[in-house]
Protein backbone atom coordinates (compact mmCIF):
# COMPACT_ATOMS: atom_id res chain seq x y z
CA UNK A 1 0.00 0.00 0.00
CA UNK A 2 1.44 3.27 -0.67
CA UNK A 3 1.27 6.19 1.38
CA UNK A 4 -1.27 8.67 2.31
CA UNK A 5 -0.06 11.82 1.97
CA UNK A 6 -3.31 13.52 1.03
CA UNK A 7 -5.13 14.62 3.84
CA UNK A 8 -8.17 12.70 4.72
CA UNK A 9 -10.98 13.84 6.71
CA UNK A 10 -9.46 11.79 10.05
CA UNK A 11 -8.42 14.14 12.79
CA UNK A 12 -10.31 17.03 11.60
CA UNK A 13 -13.02 18.60 13.69
CA UNK A 14 -16.27 16.49 14.10
CA UNK A 15 -18.14 19.05 13.91
CA UNK A 16 -18.84 17.82 10.08
CA UNK A 17 -20.04 14.84 10.95
CA UNK A 18 -23.02 16.43 13.41
CA UNK A 19 -26.76 17.48 13.19
CA UNK A 20 -29.33 14.80 11.94
CA UNK A 21 -29.22 12.47 8.71
CA UNK A 22 -31.66 14.82 6.74
CA UNK A 23 -31.64 17.99 4.53
CA UNK A 24 -32.86 20.62 6.84
CA UNK A 25 -35.98 21.83 4.80
CA UNK A 26 -36.14 25.36 2.35
CA UNK A 27 -37.61 27.88 2.90
CA UNK A 28 -40.58 27.41 1.40
CA UNK A 29 -41.28 24.53 3.98
CA UNK A 30 -43.13 23.77 6.95
CA UNK A 31 -42.55 25.95 10.13
CA UNK A 32 -40.67 23.06 12.34
CA UNK A 33 -37.88 23.58 10.21
CA UNK A 34 -37.35 27.04 9.77
CA UNK A 35 -34.89 27.72 12.47
CA UNK A 36 -32.43 25.29 10.46
CA UNK A 37 -32.06 27.05 7.05
CA UNK A 38 -29.08 29.10 5.86
CA UNK A 39 -30.97 32.05 4.73
CA UNK A 40 -29.52 33.07 1.27
CA UNK A 41 -25.25 32.52 2.25
CA UNK A 42 -25.10 31.11 5.83
CA UNK A 43 -24.14 34.23 7.92
CA UNK A 44 -20.98 33.22 9.94
CA UNK A 45 -22.81 34.47 13.20
CA UNK A 46 -25.92 32.33 12.57
CA UNK A 47 -23.87 28.95 12.05
CA UNK A 48 -22.41 30.04 15.51
CA UNK A 49 -25.14 31.00 17.70
CA UNK A 50 -26.41 28.21 20.30
CA UNK A 51 -30.02 27.40 19.15
CA UNK A 52 -31.90 24.24 19.33
CA UNK A 53 -30.97 23.49 16.33
CA UNK A 54 -27.19 23.98 17.16
CA UNK A 55 -25.75 20.67 15.94
CA UNK A 56 -27.50 21.09 12.74
CA UNK A 57 -26.21 24.21 12.06
CA UNK A 58 -22.32 23.02 13.27
CA UNK A 59 -22.89 20.49 10.20
CA UNK A 60 -22.86 22.95 7.71
CA UNK A 61 -19.28 23.71 9.24
CA UNK A 62 -17.75 23.79 5.87
CA UNK A 63 -19.86 26.37 4.78
CA UNK A 64 -17.01 28.53 6.09
CA UNK A 65 -14.17 27.23 3.87
CA UNK A 66 -13.46 27.59 0.88
CA UNK A 67 -15.24 25.21 -1.64
CA UNK A 68 -14.04 23.99 -4.77
CA UNK A 69 -16.48 20.68 -6.57
CA UNK A 70 -14.70 18.91 -9.50
CA UNK A 71 -17.19 17.08 -11.67
CA UNK A 72 -15.32 14.47 -13.62
CA UNK A 73 -16.87 13.44 -16.90
CA UNK A 74 -19.00 16.92 -16.24
CA UNK A 75 -19.81 16.29 -20.40
CA UNK A 76 -21.91 13.11 -19.79
CA UNK A 77 -25.87 12.55 -19.22
CA UNK A 78 -25.05 11.64 -15.62
CA UNK A 79 -23.65 14.99 -14.49
CA UNK A 80 -26.01 17.44 -16.30
CA UNK A 81 -29.34 15.51 -15.55
CA UNK A 82 -28.40 14.69 -11.89
CA UNK A 83 -24.83 16.51 -10.31
CA UNK A 84 -25.12 19.74 -11.74
CA UNK A 85 -28.85 19.99 -11.22
CA UNK A 86 -28.34 19.09 -7.48
CA UNK A 87 -25.82 21.47 -6.88
CA UNK A 88 -28.12 24.04 -8.51
CA UNK A 89 -30.84 23.04 -5.80
CA UNK A 90 -27.89 23.08 -3.12
CA UNK A 91 -26.57 26.70 -3.92
CA UNK A 92 -30.11 27.94 -4.60
CA UNK A 93 -31.64 26.85 -1.26
CA UNK A 94 -27.93 28.38 0.44
CA UNK A 95 -25.80 24.85 1.15
CA UNK A 96 -23.00 25.78 -0.85
CA UNK A 97 -20.54 28.52 0.26
CA UNK A 98 -20.53 31.84 -1.41
CA UNK A 99 -17.69 31.49 -2.93
CA UNK A 100 -17.89 27.97 -4.23
CA UNK A 101 -16.62 27.27 -7.55
CA UNK A 102 -17.82 24.35 -9.74
CA UNK A 103 -15.22 22.68 -12.19
CA UNK A 104 -16.06 20.31 -15.00
CA UNK A 105 -13.72 18.23 -16.01
CA UNK A 106 -14.21 15.32 -18.95
CA UNK A 107 -11.94 14.83 -22.25
CA UNK A 108 -14.05 16.77 -24.66
CA UNK A 109 -12.98 20.10 -25.84
CA UNK A 110 -15.97 22.74 -24.47
CA UNK A 111 -16.19 26.60 -23.69
CA UNK A 112 -17.53 27.85 -20.87
CA UNK A 113 -20.30 28.73 -22.91
CA UNK A 114 -21.15 25.74 -24.52
CA UNK A 115 -20.88 23.81 -20.95
CA UNK A 116 -24.01 26.17 -19.92
CA UNK A 117 -25.73 25.71 -22.86
CA UNK A 118 -25.26 21.90 -22.06
CA UNK A 119 -26.73 22.33 -18.67
CA UNK A 120 -29.19 25.04 -18.67
CA UNK A 121 -31.97 23.19 -19.95
CA UNK A 122 -31.98 20.42 -17.10
CA UNK A 123 -31.63 23.78 -14.58
CA UNK A 124 -34.83 25.92 -15.72
CA UNK A 125 -37.50 23.96 -13.55
CA UNK A 126 -35.20 24.03 -10.73
CA UNK A 127 -34.89 27.89 -10.06
CA UNK A 128 -35.40 31.34 -10.94
CA UNK A 129 -33.18 32.48 -14.10
CA UNK A 130 -31.24 34.96 -12.33
CA UNK A 131 -30.35 32.55 -9.42
CA UNK A 132 -29.17 30.14 -12.26
CA UNK A 133 -27.21 32.67 -13.88
CA UNK A 134 -25.20 33.14 -10.64
CA UNK A 135 -25.34 29.68 -10.60
CA UNK A 136 -23.35 29.33 -13.98
CA UNK A 137 -21.22 31.92 -13.67
CA UNK A 138 -19.59 29.51 -10.98
CA UNK A 139 -19.53 27.00 -13.31
CA UNK A 140 -16.09 26.43 -14.98
CA UNK A 141 -14.70 23.85 -17.15
CA UNK A 142 -10.99 22.17 -18.01
CA UNK A 143 -10.75 19.37 -20.70
CA UNK A 144 -7.73 16.51 -20.10
CA UNK A 145 -7.70 13.10 -20.14
CA UNK A 146 -8.18 10.90 -17.00
CA UNK A 147 -5.04 9.65 -16.60
CA UNK A 148 -2.96 12.90 -17.73
CA UNK A 149 -0.92 14.13 -14.83
CA UNK A 150 -0.52 17.42 -16.63
CA UNK A 151 -3.60 17.94 -17.59
CA UNK A 152 -4.58 17.49 -13.64
CA UNK A 153 -1.19 19.29 -12.43
CA UNK A 154 -2.50 21.71 -14.30
CA UNK A 155 -5.84 21.32 -12.81
CA UNK A 156 -4.43 21.99 -9.71
CA UNK A 157 -3.05 25.10 -10.65
CA UNK A 158 -5.85 26.88 -11.54
CA UNK A 159 -7.65 25.18 -8.27
CA UNK A 160 -5.24 26.96 -6.49
CA UNK A 161 -5.78 30.35 -8.55
CA UNK A 162 -9.27 29.90 -7.39
CA UNK A 163 -9.05 29.65 -3.94
CA UNK A 164 -5.89 32.17 -3.13
CA UNK A 165 -8.79 35.22 -4.62
CA UNK A 166 -11.13 33.51 -1.84
CA UNK A 167 -10.91 35.87 0.86
CA UNK A 168 -13.33 34.31 3.32
CA UNK A 169 -11.07 31.52 4.79
CA UNK A 170 -7.52 30.17 4.25
CA UNK A 171 -8.84 26.45 4.14
CA UNK A 172 -10.08 24.91 0.98
CA UNK A 173 -11.61 21.83 0.86
CA UNK A 174 -12.41 19.93 -2.63
CA UNK A 175 -14.33 16.98 -3.55
CA UNK A 176 -14.44 15.13 -6.87
CA UNK A 177 -17.43 13.79 -7.77
CA UNK A 178 -16.70 10.99 -10.29
CA UNK A 179 -19.54 11.29 -13.01
CA UNK A 180 -17.32 8.33 -15.46
CA UNK A 181 -17.75 5.13 -16.04
CA UNK A 182 -15.91 2.72 -13.64
CA UNK A 183 -13.09 1.67 -15.96
CA UNK A 184 -11.63 5.27 -15.50
CA UNK A 185 -12.18 5.47 -11.68
CA UNK A 186 -8.71 4.32 -10.66
CA UNK A 187 -6.86 6.59 -13.14
CA UNK A 188 -8.74 9.84 -12.28
CA UNK A 189 -7.97 8.95 -8.46
CA UNK A 190 -4.54 8.42 -9.56
CA UNK A 191 -4.36 11.44 -10.62
CA UNK A 192 -5.65 13.10 -8.13
CA UNK A 193 -4.19 11.38 -5.52
CA UNK A 194 -0.65 12.63 -7.42
CA UNK A 195 -1.75 16.37 -8.22
CA UNK A 196 -4.95 17.53 -6.85
CA UNK A 197 -5.45 16.91 -3.70
CA UNK A 198 -6.16 19.52 -1.51
CA UNK A 199 -3.15 21.33 0.27
CA UNK A 200 -5.16 22.67 3.07
CA UNK A 201 -8.82 21.37 3.34
CA UNK A 202 -10.59 17.84 2.73
CA UNK A 203 -10.53 16.01 -0.01
CA UNK A 204 -13.36 13.78 -0.37
CA UNK A 205 -14.10 11.32 -3.52
CA UNK A 206 -17.41 10.61 -4.94
CA UNK A 207 -18.13 7.54 -6.71
CA UNK A 208 -20.80 6.23 -8.86
CA UNK A 209 -22.34 2.17 -9.11
CA UNK A 210 -21.25 0.37 -11.17
CA UNK A 211 -18.93 -0.35 -8.39
CA UNK A 212 -17.62 -3.50 -10.17
CA UNK A 213 -19.11 -6.83 -11.71
CA UNK A 214 -18.94 -9.06 -9.39
CA UNK A 215 -17.25 -9.72 -6.23
CA UNK A 216 -13.67 -10.06 -7.99
CA UNK A 217 -13.72 -7.06 -10.19
CA UNK A 218 -15.19 -4.82 -6.62
CA UNK A 219 -12.22 -5.96 -4.57
CA UNK A 220 -10.11 -5.07 -6.97
CA UNK A 221 -10.98 -1.77 -8.01
CA UNK A 222 -11.90 -1.38 -3.78
CA UNK A 223 -8.17 -2.59 -2.86
CA UNK A 224 -7.09 0.05 -5.74
CA UNK A 225 -9.08 2.68 -4.41
CA UNK A 226 -8.01 2.32 -1.11
CA UNK A 227 -4.10 2.40 -1.80
CA UNK A 228 -4.87 6.08 -2.50
CA UNK A 229 -7.63 7.51 -0.87
CA UNK A 230 -9.20 6.44 3.06
CA UNK A 231 -12.57 5.05 3.37
CA UNK A 232 -13.61 8.38 5.24
CA UNK A 233 -12.57 9.97 1.96
CA UNK A 234 -14.19 7.88 0.29
CA UNK A 235 -18.26 8.07 -0.71
CA UNK A 236 -20.03 5.51 -2.65
CA UNK A 237 -23.46 7.06 -3.67
CA UNK A 238 -25.95 4.21 -4.28
CA UNK A 239 -28.92 7.28 -4.84
CA UNK A 240 -31.41 4.85 -3.14
CA UNK A 241 -30.42 6.19 0.02
CA UNK A 242 -30.84 9.30 -0.87
CA UNK A 243 -35.12 8.67 -0.76
CA UNK A 244 -36.78 10.30 1.43
CA UNK A 245 -38.63 6.75 2.33
CA UNK A 246 -35.35 4.69 2.40
CA UNK A 247 -34.18 7.70 4.78
CA UNK A 248 -37.55 7.15 6.93
CA UNK A 249 -36.74 3.70 7.45
CA UNK A 250 -34.64 3.76 10.73
CA UNK A 251 -36.94 6.36 12.22
CA UNK A 252 -40.20 4.36 11.20
CA UNK A 253 -38.65 1.31 13.06
CA UNK A 254 -37.22 2.43 15.33
CA UNK A 255 -39.06 5.34 16.61
CA UNK A 256 -42.19 3.46 16.75
CA UNK A 257 -42.52 1.34 19.43
CA UNK A 258 -45.72 -0.71 18.36
CA UNK A 259 -43.40 -1.81 15.34
CA UNK A 260 -41.12 -3.77 16.89
CA UNK A 261 -42.38 -6.48 18.94
CA UNK A 262 -44.25 -7.17 15.37
CA UNK A 263 -40.85 -7.18 13.01
CA UNK A 264 -39.83 -10.79 12.89
CA UNK A 265 -40.56 -14.20 11.83
CA UNK A 266 -43.06 -14.79 14.36
CA UNK A 267 -45.52 -12.66 12.65
CA UNK A 268 -43.90 -11.48 9.55
CA UNK A 269 -45.33 -13.87 6.48
CA UNK A 270 -43.06 -12.46 3.92
CA UNK A 271 -41.47 -9.12 2.16
CA UNK A 272 -42.06 -8.15 -0.82
CA UNK A 273 -39.32 -5.06 -2.11
CA UNK A 274 -40.84 -4.73 -5.51
CA UNK A 275 -38.67 -2.01 -8.29
CA UNK A 276 -40.82 -1.51 -11.86
CA UNK A 277 -40.46 0.66 -14.57
CA UNK A 278 -42.77 1.17 -17.51
CA UNK A 279 -40.23 1.91 -20.01
CA UNK A 280 -37.63 -0.44 -21.35
CA UNK A 281 -33.84 1.35 -22.05
CA UNK A 282 -34.72 3.53 -24.41
CA UNK A 283 -31.82 3.26 -26.37
CA UNK A 284 -29.50 2.56 -23.01
CA UNK A 285 -29.63 -1.47 -24.52
CA UNK A 286 -25.78 -1.42 -25.42
CA UNK A 287 -25.21 0.26 -21.63
CA UNK A 288 -27.27 -2.23 -19.96
CA UNK A 289 -26.85 -5.62 -21.60
CA UNK A 290 -23.61 -5.73 -19.87
CA UNK A 291 -25.36 -5.57 -16.76
CA UNK A 292 -28.65 -6.83 -16.64
CA UNK A 293 -31.52 -5.68 -14.15
CA UNK A 294 -29.57 -7.62 -10.98
CA UNK A 295 -26.51 -5.47 -11.67
CA UNK A 296 -28.47 -2.59 -12.29
CA UNK A 297 -31.10 -2.70 -9.41
CA UNK A 298 -31.14 -5.63 -7.76
CA UNK A 299 -27.55 -6.05 -6.18
CA UNK A 300 -27.42 -2.61 -5.22
CA UNK A 301 -30.61 -0.25 -4.54
CA UNK A 302 -32.60 -3.25 -3.45
CA UNK A 303 -30.01 -4.93 -1.59
CA UNK A 304 -29.46 -1.73 0.25
CA UNK A 305 -33.35 -1.55 0.82
CA UNK A 306 -33.50 -4.75 2.28
CA UNK A 307 -30.84 -4.35 4.80
CA UNK A 308 -32.28 -1.35 6.00
CA UNK A 309 -35.57 -3.11 6.83
CA UNK A 310 -34.30 -5.94 8.17
CA UNK A 311 -31.32 -5.35 10.40
CA UNK A 312 -30.70 -5.02 13.91
CA UNK A 313 -30.97 -1.23 15.71
CA UNK A 314 -27.61 -0.11 15.06
CA UNK A 315 -25.71 1.15 18.25
CA UNK A 316 -26.65 4.85 17.56
CA UNK A 317 -28.26 6.78 14.28
CA UNK A 318 -26.85 9.83 15.00
CA UNK A 319 -24.34 12.15 16.65
CA UNK A 320 -20.20 12.70 16.04
CA UNK A 321 -18.38 10.56 15.24
CA UNK A 322 -21.70 7.67 14.64
CA UNK A 323 -21.60 7.07 11.32
CA UNK A 324 -20.43 3.23 11.43
CA UNK A 325 -23.08 2.53 13.30
CA UNK A 326 -25.50 2.20 10.79
CA UNK A 327 -23.36 0.91 8.24
CA UNK A 328 -21.74 -1.58 11.00
CA UNK A 329 -26.08 -3.22 11.36
CA UNK A 330 -26.55 -3.23 7.33
CA UNK A 331 -23.51 -5.34 7.18
CA UNK A 332 -24.10 -7.42 9.87
CA UNK A 333 -27.41 -8.30 8.40
CA UNK A 334 -25.95 -9.09 4.78
CA UNK A 335 -23.25 -11.43 6.22
CA UNK A 336 -26.76 -13.94 7.05
CA UNK A 337 -27.72 -13.87 3.50
CA UNK A 338 -26.75 -16.81 1.89
CA UNK A 339 -25.99 -16.47 -2.00
CA UNK A 340 -29.07 -16.95 -4.35
CA UNK A 341 -29.13 -19.34 -6.59
CA UNK A 342 -30.66 -20.11 -10.07
CA UNK A 343 -33.53 -21.74 -7.93
CA UNK A 344 -34.78 -19.12 -5.81
CA UNK A 345 -35.25 -16.39 -9.16
CA UNK A 346 -37.56 -16.00 -11.90
CA UNK A 347 -35.65 -14.25 -15.06
CA UNK A 348 -37.60 -12.35 -17.47
CA UNK A 349 -36.64 -10.34 -20.78
CA UNK A 350 -39.82 -7.94 -22.19
CA UNK A 351 -40.47 -8.20 -26.14
CA UNK A 352 -42.47 -5.73 -28.34
CA UNK A 353 -46.24 -5.01 -27.38
CA UNK A 354 -46.88 -4.47 -30.96
CA UNK A 355 -46.81 -1.01 -30.54
CA UNK A 356 -43.64 -0.95 -28.11
CA UNK A 357 -40.59 -2.52 -29.06
CA UNK A 358 -39.23 -5.24 -27.09
CA UNK A 359 -35.47 -5.19 -25.57
CA UNK A 360 -33.79 -7.42 -28.48
CA UNK A 361 -34.96 -4.53 -30.79
CA UNK A 362 -32.93 -2.10 -29.20
CA UNK A 363 -30.17 -1.26 -31.77
CA UNK A 364 -27.39 -1.62 -29.10
CA UNK A 365 -28.70 -5.15 -27.93
CA UNK A 366 -27.41 -7.91 -29.35
CA UNK A 367 -29.73 -10.49 -30.95
CA UNK A 368 -29.10 -13.12 -29.05
CA UNK A 369 -29.29 -11.62 -25.69
CA UNK A 370 -30.06 -13.79 -22.92
CA UNK A 371 -29.51 -11.02 -20.62
CA UNK A 372 -32.73 -10.32 -17.69
CA UNK A 373 -35.00 -7.38 -17.75
CA UNK A 374 -36.70 -8.54 -14.97
CA UNK A 375 -35.83 -10.42 -12.02
CA UNK A 376 -38.01 -11.67 -8.77
CA UNK A 377 -35.52 -13.55 -6.29
CA UNK A 378 -36.27 -15.32 -3.10
CA UNK A 379 -33.45 -14.07 -0.47
CA UNK A 380 -32.87 -15.85 2.63
CA UNK A 381 -31.73 -14.03 6.15
CA UNK A 382 -30.33 -16.86 8.06
CA UNK A 383 -30.66 -14.86 11.57
CA UNK A 384 -32.62 -15.06 14.62
CA UNK A 385 -35.02 -12.36 13.79
CA UNK A 386 -36.24 -13.57 10.15
CA UNK A 387 -34.80 -17.37 9.95
CA UNK A 388 -37.52 -18.79 7.74
CA UNK A 389 -39.33 -15.09 6.05
CA UNK A 390 -38.49 -14.69 2.51
CA UNK A 391 -37.69 -11.69 1.64
CA UNK A 392 -38.98 -11.16 -2.40
CA UNK A 393 -36.74 -8.88 -4.21
CA UNK A 394 -38.47 -8.27 -7.79
CA UNK A 395 -37.35 -5.83 -10.54
CA UNK A 396 -38.18 -5.08 -14.18
CA UNK A 397 -38.19 -2.86 -16.80
CA UNK A 398 -41.08 -2.59 -19.11
CA UNK A 399 -43.34 -3.40 -16.36
CA UNK A 400 -47.38 -2.56 -16.07
CA UNK A 401 -46.02 0.48 -13.72
CA UNK A 402 -43.35 3.16 -12.28
CA UNK A 403 -42.70 2.31 -8.80
CA UNK A 404 -41.16 1.08 -5.87
CA UNK A 405 -41.92 -0.22 -2.54
CA UNK A 406 -41.32 -2.36 0.65
CA UNK A 407 -44.71 -4.37 1.37
CA UNK A 408 -44.27 -6.21 4.84
CA UNK A 409 -46.92 -8.60 4.95
CA UNK A 410 -48.37 -10.23 8.36
CA UNK A 411 -49.34 -13.62 9.09
CA UNK A 412 -53.31 -13.84 9.07
CA UNK A 413 -54.84 -13.87 12.29
CA UNK A 414 -55.26 -17.11 14.65
CA UNK A 415 -59.00 -17.20 14.11
CA UNK A 416 -59.99 -16.01 10.84
CA UNK A 417 -60.68 -18.45 9.31
CA UNK A 418 -63.44 -19.48 11.89
CA UNK A 419 -64.27 -16.31 13.48
CA UNK A 420 -65.64 -14.48 10.99
CA UNK A 421 -68.38 -15.71 8.49
CA UNK A 422 -67.43 -15.91 4.81
CA UNK A 423 -64.06 -15.39 2.89
CA UNK A 424 -60.74 -15.66 4.53
CA UNK A 425 -59.64 -12.43 6.48
CA UNK A 426 -56.76 -10.87 4.10
CA UNK A 427 -53.49 -10.42 5.74
CA UNK A 428 -52.33 -7.08 6.99
CA UNK A 429 -49.48 -5.38 5.14
CA UNK A 430 -47.64 -2.51 5.82
CA UNK A 431 -46.69 -0.36 2.62
CA UNK A 432 -43.94 1.88 2.25
CA UNK A 433 -44.03 3.45 -0.82
CA UNK A 434 -40.84 5.10 -2.18
CA UNK A 435 -42.15 6.33 -5.25
CA UNK A 436 -44.18 7.94 -6.48
CA UNK A 437 -45.82 9.96 -4.62
CA UNK A 438 -43.99 8.72 -0.84
CA UNK A 439 -46.76 6.37 1.14
CA UNK A 440 -47.31 4.30 4.21
CA UNK A 441 -50.03 2.52 4.49
CA UNK A 442 -51.00 -0.52 6.80
CA UNK A 443 -54.08 -2.47 5.32
CA UNK A 444 -56.54 -2.82 7.60
CA UNK A 445 -59.00 -5.27 8.38
CA UNK A 446 -62.32 -3.26 9.91
CA UNK A 447 -66.09 -3.66 10.35
CA UNK A 448 -67.53 -2.61 7.18
CA UNK A 449 -69.23 0.67 8.12
CA UNK A 450 -72.64 1.32 9.00
CA UNK A 451 -75.25 -1.42 9.12
CA UNK A 452 -73.52 -4.17 7.53
CA UNK A 453 -70.75 -6.36 9.83
CA UNK A 454 -68.33 -8.31 7.76
CA UNK A 455 -65.03 -7.82 7.79
CA UNK A 456 -63.80 -5.51 5.26
CA UNK A 457 -60.33 -4.41 3.66
CA UNK A 458 -59.10 -0.85 4.47
CA UNK A 459 -56.24 1.39 5.51
CA UNK A 460 -54.94 3.48 7.55
CA UNK A 461 -53.20 6.01 5.42
CA UNK A 462 -50.13 8.51 5.65
CA UNK A 463 -49.85 9.58 2.03
CA UNK A 464 -47.27 12.69 2.25
CA UNK A 465 -48.48 14.68 -0.39
CA UNK A 466 -51.28 15.68 1.21
CA UNK A 467 -50.14 14.69 5.18
CA UNK A 468 -47.09 17.40 4.04
CA UNK A 469 -48.53 19.36 0.86
CA UNK A 470 -45.86 22.01 1.07
CA UNK A 471 -42.81 20.18 2.17
CA UNK A 472 -39.85 20.32 -0.15
CA UNK A 473 -38.92 16.79 -0.91
CA UNK A 474 -35.53 17.11 -2.91
CA UNK A 475 -33.88 14.77 -5.19
CA UNK A 476 -32.13 11.87 -3.69
CA UNK A 477 -28.54 13.25 -5.10
CA UNK A 478 -29.38 16.27 -3.06
CA UNK A 479 -29.60 15.29 -0.30
CA UNK A 480 -26.45 12.91 -1.17
CA UNK A 481 -24.51 15.95 -1.92
CA UNK A 482 -25.26 17.65 1.19
CA UNK A 483 -24.21 14.44 3.32
CA UNK A 484 -21.02 14.57 1.46
CA UNK A 485 -19.95 18.11 2.42
CA UNK A 486 -21.39 17.49 5.90
CA UNK A 487 -19.03 14.23 6.26
CA UNK A 488 -22.06 12.18 6.77
CA UNK A 489 -21.08 8.87 5.69
CA UNK A 490 -23.91 6.55 7.25
CA UNK A 491 -25.71 7.19 3.80
CA UNK A 492 -23.06 5.78 1.72
CA UNK A 493 -21.67 2.34 0.85
CA UNK A 494 -18.78 0.92 2.88
CA UNK A 495 -16.69 -1.17 1.20
CA UNK A 496 -17.36 -4.10 3.23
CA UNK A 497 -21.41 -3.78 2.72
CA UNK A 498 -20.73 -3.49 -0.89
CA UNK A 499 -18.66 -6.92 -0.63
CA UNK A 500 -21.25 -8.43 1.39
CA UNK A 501 -23.77 -7.85 -1.31
CA UNK A 502 -21.52 -9.13 -3.91
CA UNK A 503 -21.11 -11.96 -2.15
CA UNK A 504 -24.78 -12.93 -2.42
CA UNK A 505 -25.17 -11.97 -6.08
CA UNK A 506 -21.87 -12.88 -7.59
CA UNK A 507 -22.79 -16.82 -7.72
CA UNK A 508 -25.95 -16.21 -9.47
CA UNK A 509 -24.54 -13.91 -11.76
CA UNK A 510 -22.03 -16.14 -12.90
CA UNK A 511 -24.61 -19.00 -13.44
CA UNK A 512 -26.52 -16.59 -15.82
CA UNK A 513 -23.51 -15.57 -17.53
CA UNK A 514 -22.51 -19.27 -17.76
CA UNK A 515 -26.38 -19.89 -19.57
CA UNK A 516 -27.38 -21.92 -16.69
CA UNK A 517 -30.82 -19.38 -16.48
CA UNK A 518 -32.86 -18.04 -19.38
CA UNK A 519 -35.14 -15.52 -19.18
CA UNK A 520 -38.82 -15.46 -19.68
CA UNK A 521 -40.26 -13.43 -21.94
CA UNK A 522 -42.80 -11.02 -20.57
CA UNK A 523 -45.13 -8.63 -22.66
CA UNK A 524 -43.92 -5.12 -22.10
CA UNK A 525 -46.73 -3.31 -20.17
CA UNK A 526 -47.32 -6.48 -18.51
CA UNK A 527 -46.42 -7.66 -14.58
CA UNK A 528 -44.09 -9.57 -15.82
CA UNK A 529 -43.77 -13.65 -16.39
CA UNK A 530 -46.65 -15.13 -14.55
CA UNK A 531 -44.15 -17.91 -12.78
CA UNK A 532 -42.75 -14.96 -10.24
CA UNK A 533 -46.33 -14.75 -9.10
CA UNK A 534 -46.10 -18.39 -8.69
CA UNK A 535 -43.04 -17.92 -7.23
CA UNK A 536 -44.20 -15.66 -4.85
CA UNK A 537 -47.14 -17.52 -3.66
CA UNK A 538 -44.88 -20.95 -3.42
CA UNK A 539 -42.52 -19.17 -0.82
CA UNK A 540 -45.78 -18.30 0.95
CA UNK A 541 -46.97 -14.42 -0.17
CA UNK A 542 -51.06 -13.77 -0.38
CA UNK A 543 -52.20 -11.49 -3.13
CA UNK A 544 -55.89 -11.10 -2.07
CA UNK A 545 -56.93 -9.24 -5.03
CA UNK A 546 -57.12 -5.67 -6.20
CA UNK A 547 -59.55 -3.39 -4.08
CA UNK A 548 -60.89 -0.55 -5.05
CA UNK A 549 -59.48 2.48 -3.15
CA UNK A 550 -60.70 5.97 -2.65
CA UNK A 551 -58.38 8.40 -2.50
CA UNK A 552 -59.05 11.36 0.46
CA UNK A 553 -57.74 14.31 -1.97
CA UNK A 554 -60.88 13.96 -4.05
CA UNK A 555 -63.09 14.19 -0.88
CA UNK A 556 -61.12 17.86 -0.23
N1 LIG B 1 -51.57 6.21 0.26
C1 LIG B 1 -51.90 5.64 -0.84
O1 LIG B 1 -51.58 6.13 -1.88
C2 LIG B 1 -52.67 4.39 -0.80
C3 LIG B 1 -52.93 3.74 -1.96
N2 LIG B 1 -53.61 2.61 -1.97
C4 LIG B 1 -53.92 2.03 -3.27
O2 LIG B 1 -54.89 1.04 -3.10
C5 LIG B 1 -54.73 0.01 -4.04
C6 LIG B 1 -54.60 -1.34 -3.40
O3 LIG B 1 -53.42 -1.34 -2.63
P1 LIG B 1 -52.41 -2.54 -2.61
O4 LIG B 1 -53.11 -3.77 -2.21
O5 LIG B 1 -51.29 -2.11 -1.79
O6 LIG B 1 -51.87 -2.66 -4.10
P2 LIG B 1 -52.13 -3.71 -5.26
O7 LIG B 1 -53.42 -4.38 -5.09
O8 LIG B 1 -51.87 -2.96 -6.51
O9 LIG B 1 -50.98 -4.74 -5.11
C7 LIG B 1 -50.89 -5.62 -4.04
C8 LIG B 1 -49.69 -6.52 -4.23
O10 LIG B 1 -50.04 -7.64 -4.96
C9 LIG B 1 -49.25 -7.83 -6.11
N3 LIG B 1 -50.10 -8.31 -7.17
C10 LIG B 1 -50.87 -7.62 -8.00
N4 LIG B 1 -51.51 -8.47 -8.84
C11 LIG B 1 -51.12 -9.71 -8.49
C12 LIG B 1 -51.42 -11.02 -8.97
N5 LIG B 1 -52.27 -11.21 -9.99
N6 LIG B 1 -50.85 -12.07 -8.37
C13 LIG B 1 -49.99 -11.89 -7.35
N7 LIG B 1 -49.67 -10.70 -6.86
C14 LIG B 1 -50.23 -9.62 -7.44
C15 LIG B 1 -48.68 -6.48 -6.41
O11 LIG B 1 -47.49 -6.70 -7.07
P3 LIG B 1 -47.05 -5.90 -8.35
O12 LIG B 1 -46.77 -4.54 -7.85
O13 LIG B 1 -45.87 -6.60 -8.77
O14 LIG B 1 -48.12 -5.92 -9.42
C16 LIG B 1 -48.54 -5.92 -4.98
O15 LIG B 1 -47.34 -6.40 -4.41
C17 LIG B 1 -53.52 0.35 -4.84
O16 LIG B 1 -53.92 1.02 -5.99
C18 LIG B 1 -52.77 1.29 -3.90
O17 LIG B 1 -51.91 2.14 -4.63
C19 LIG B 1 -54.04 2.06 -0.82
C20 LIG B 1 -53.81 2.66 0.38
C21 LIG B 1 -53.14 3.89 0.49
O1 LIG C 1 -29.58 3.19 -10.95
C1 LIG C 1 -30.53 3.16 -11.71
O2 LIG C 1 -31.70 3.68 -11.30
C2 LIG C 1 -32.68 4.10 -12.25
C3 LIG C 1 -33.97 4.25 -11.46
O3 LIG C 1 -33.84 5.28 -10.51
P1 LIG C 1 -35.13 6.01 -9.96
O4 LIG C 1 -34.60 6.93 -8.92
O5 LIG C 1 -35.75 6.69 -11.13
O6 LIG C 1 -36.02 4.95 -9.40
C4 LIG C 1 -32.83 3.09 -13.36
O7 LIG C 1 -33.71 3.61 -14.36
C5 LIG C 1 -31.48 2.81 -13.99
O8 LIG C 1 -31.62 1.77 -14.95
C6 LIG C 1 -30.50 2.37 -12.95
O9 LIG C 1 -29.20 2.31 -13.49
Amino acid sequence: MTSRTNRSDEGRTNLATRGPDHLPSSPSSGSQSREEEPQGRTPRSLMRSPTSNAETLDSLEYMLDNLIIVVIGASGDLAKKKTYPSLFDLYSHGYLPEHVVIMGYARSHKTKDELRDQLMPFLSDHGEASKIEEFLSKCMYKSGGYDDRDAFASLHADLLDYEAEQEASTTSNRLFYFAVPPNVFLDAARSIHETAVSPSGWTRIVVEKPFGHDYDSCKELSLGLAELFTEDQLYRIDHYLGKEMVQNLICLRFANEFLEPLWNRNHVQCVLITFKEDFGTQGRGGYFDKSGIIRDILQNHLTQVLSLVAMEPPVRVSGPGHSHYVRDAKVQLLECVPPVTVEDVVLGQYVGDGEREGYLDDPGVPADSQTPTFCSAVVKIQNRRWDGVPFILKAGKALDDRKAEIRVQFKPPPAGSYLFDGPAIPPNELVIRLQPKEAIYLKTNVKAPGLRSAPLQSELDLSYHLRYPDTYNPDAYTRLLLDILRGQQSTFVRDDELMASWKIWTPLLHAIDEGQAAPIPYRFGSRGPAEADELAKSVGFVYSGRYKWKNPAAKI
